[in-house]
């Protein structure tokens, strides 16, 4: 068994419904998940008109007015949804050259004072004027729903890949009283530097939740190349962009594969298998001079606010625990979402969005920001 990757593996959905071929899929999700913790998806059961028109939707997202996106930003939401402006974070102290909105599935706030803040978190998203971009909100809620139903699926898939019954996963999805989740969005663009001095569109981390589902996009090649193309032929992109790194520490090239999606794994599943699915750290560079903006559309799939991972670890067998044996010590850049082992998960996920955002924290959540931002608001949030 390979203990270090240098290259992604790609997995094909196609081969679920298969009988007898669904047991290789699980079987490279197994070493997807214990010894990459990153995998493209190819033929993901999304609709193609739906991620074609979402794919066509990013870009006229950043060419409204500036004004228009003002209108909507993160500042204004208590959930952390909105528009935030190029530069606004700093990932390991250097400025990720991205701009980007934060959108979510549907959700109703449920939080009522008294109860822990953490349930703040997930309420209705702000959307751009309708007369902008027509259409937009209904063609992305569309796409959501495909990607949210994937998302648990995948989940199903994973307990397979792990020995465990195939519900294994599920009490992590399960709010109390009846409650859904609320899973988040992102529409990214990372433009073109304006001069050599940086060329982080972000820097290197881990993502929270269980999974990450990711729609690359390399806007121009992409809409070339956007027909089926044999698997082999998709990586044919010579644009780099987004990098994982491996257990030796070197960046590994994700280049963007038409009609994939890249799944990685989050910090929040790595803790409850006991390190067994590994969160990768990754990170993205701005496009090369030349080229073209980058788009990106990750979707972050949560799990229940209220359940403490550090209690929820699962009970893996042996024999599954033993696939991480040879294994190297892992030596990366990222750090962040450590605390999943001693608090509530939704906790965790706010104190992330805390110190990404202060300025939404320094208004809807005055004292965890007086908390991790004693000396005021900075002019930059950190992922850490
Ligand atoms: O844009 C991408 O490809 C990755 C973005 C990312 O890693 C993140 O926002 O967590
Ligand atoms: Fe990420």
């Amino acid at each position: 068994m390979a203990t270090d990757f240098s290259s992604i593996p790609i997995l094909d959905y196609s081969l679920v419904s298969d009988p007898k071929r669904r047991p290789e899929f699980i079987s490279q999700l197994q070493n997807a998940l214990i010894n990459v913790g990153f995998l493209y998806l190819a033929n993901p059961p999304v609709a193609r008109e739906d991620i074609e028109a979402v794919i066509q939707y990013a870009p006229k997202l950043f060419d409204i007015p500036q004004n228009a996106k003002e209108d909507i930003r993160m500042v204004k939401s208590p959930h952390f949804f909105g528009y935030s402006r190029f530069g606004a974070e700093l990932t390991k102290g250097s400025v990720d050259q991205r701009e980007q909105y934060d959108f979510g599935t549907p959700y109703e706030s449920i939080w009522q004072p008294g109860d822990p803040e953490f349930l703040k978190l997930w309420g209705p998203a702000q959307w751009p004027d309708e007369s902008l971009v027509p259409g937009f909100k209904q063609a992305f809620l569309r796409y959501l729903s495909q990607v949210e139903k994937l998302s648990h699926e995948f989940t199903a898939l994973l307990a397979e890949a792990l020995n465990l019954p195939s519900d294994g996963l599920t009490p992590f999805f399960d709010q109390g009283e009846g409650k859904g989740l609320q899973h988040r969005a992102k529409v990214v663009k990372y433009p073109v530097p304006e001069d050599d001095t940086s060329n982080q569109g972000v820097g290197p981390h881990f993502d929270g939740g269980f999974l990450t589902f990711v729609r690359r996009i390399q806007s121009t090649l992409e809409r070339k190349l956007f027909t089926p193309l044999p698997l082999q032929l998709l990586q044919a992109s010579p644009h780099r962009g987004l990098q994982v790194q491996n257990l030796a520490g070197d960046w590994i090239d994700a280049p963007p594969i038409p009609n994939t999606f890249v799944i990685n794994i989050g910090k929040a599943l790595e803790t409850v298998t006991q390190g067994l699915a590994k969160a990768t750290s990754h990170r993205v560079l701005s496009p090369e001079k030349g080229s073209t903006p980058r788009y990106s559309i990750p979707f972050f799939q949560n799990i229940s606010q209220t359940v403490s991972i550090g209690d929820s670890v699962l009970k893996l067998s042996p024999e599954v625990l033993k696939l991480k044996e040879g294994r190297i010590e892992g030596n990366t850049d990222s750090v962040n979402f450590s605390e999943y082992a001693k608090l509530p998960s939704g906790q965790v996920t706010l104190i992330g969005r805390v110190k990404s955002h202060p300025d939404v924290a320094e208004r809807h959540y005055p004292d965890l920001f007086k908390q991790y931002f004693p000396e005021g608001l900075p002019a930059q949030g950190f992922a850490y």
